[in-house]
């Protein structure tokens, strides 16, 4: 693959995908990578997603400007979605989208303390991206977990306690390296959002929020599970709201945008 000269080249999602439903742009999406060699030369690239991802690793690596590495990693792949969800009582792994879908943005998410990387699960064992974010938030501790009804021990029982809505006293940090779930995080409305999480998805609910995980209809996921120390996976299900670590989210996160909804 050529790689981007610094500011002169551009990318973005095959123009054809953009009209479709967000859905449909995961999995088999063609991706387009437009080169400009120079002010009159333009290249159209087309690749298939697992190209764009390598495409667009090895151009983040190689490239000297970080405003160039952050729009190349910004469109690598679609984003990932995440929705309001309706309050039926339909199979749990069913995506429960209201009528009309209300998508949430990642600037939505961000504000009730979720944070987002994309990063390429093909090189998962050794990706300097993945090692950095380690470094930077003080991840030591990681293993594997698979969700699905052959691989994991204890299948049921474990899949009705992760869709308990519960909190931890700790961040959960999990890269999705195959499969695909929901993680579902409550708004300061307690309005339930869903966050649909796919190979090279790694989030962070932060500690004291409320939330549960359940498998998509696919049955299938493989993920990475991060920590600061020792592990500590305990579920402290709600309500919690008497918890210092509840209280501590409560604070930082949802009070001013409670008091923004009151102040209207
Ligand atoms: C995909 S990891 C399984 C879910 C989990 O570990 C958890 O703690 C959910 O809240
Ligand atoms: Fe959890
Ligand atoms: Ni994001």
């Amino acid at each position: 693959f050529q790689l981007p000269e610094q500011g002169k080249k551009k990318a973005r999602p095959a123009a054809g995908a953009r009209n479709r439903q967000p859905e449909k742009l995961h999995g088999d999406g063609l991706w387009e990578a437009e080169e400009t060699r120079d002010c009159d030369q333009e290249e159209i690239l087309v690749l298939t997603d697992n190209e764009w991802m390598h495409y667009a690793a090895a151009a983040a690596a190689q490239c000297q400007s970080s405003d160039l590495k952050a729009a190349y990693r910004k469109v690598d792949r679609p984003a990932m979605e995440a929705w309001y969800m309706d309050d039926s009582d339909e199979d749990q792994r069913l995506p429960h989208h209201l009528d009309p879908p209300q998508y949430v943005s990642h600037e939505a998410l961000a504000k009730l303390g979720v944070l987002h990387w994309v990063l390429d699960a093909v090189i998962y064992e050794d990706d300097p991206e993945l090692e950095k974010i380690r470094a930077d938030r003080g991840y030591s501790y990681k293993d594997i977990i698979t969700v699905s009804p052959d691989k994991l021990p204890n299948y049921e029982h474990k899949i009705r306690n992760f869709f308990e809505e519960h909190i931890h006293l700790d961040e959960e940090i999990r890269y999705c390296l195959e499969g695909s779930g929901y993680f579902d995080v409550r708004d300061a409305q307690d309005r339930w959002i869903r966050i649909w999480v796919k190979k090279g998805d790694m989030i962070v609910l932060p500690a004291g929020s409320y939330h549960r995980f359940t498998l998509d209809a696919n049955n299938y996921i493989k993920a990475m599970r991060l920590f600061v120390g020792e592990p500590l996976w305990t579920p402290y299900n709600r309500p919690q709201d008497d918890h210092q670590t509840r209280k501590d989210y409560v604070n930082h996160f949802l009070q001013g945008q409670q008091d923004a909804v009151i102040a209207h």
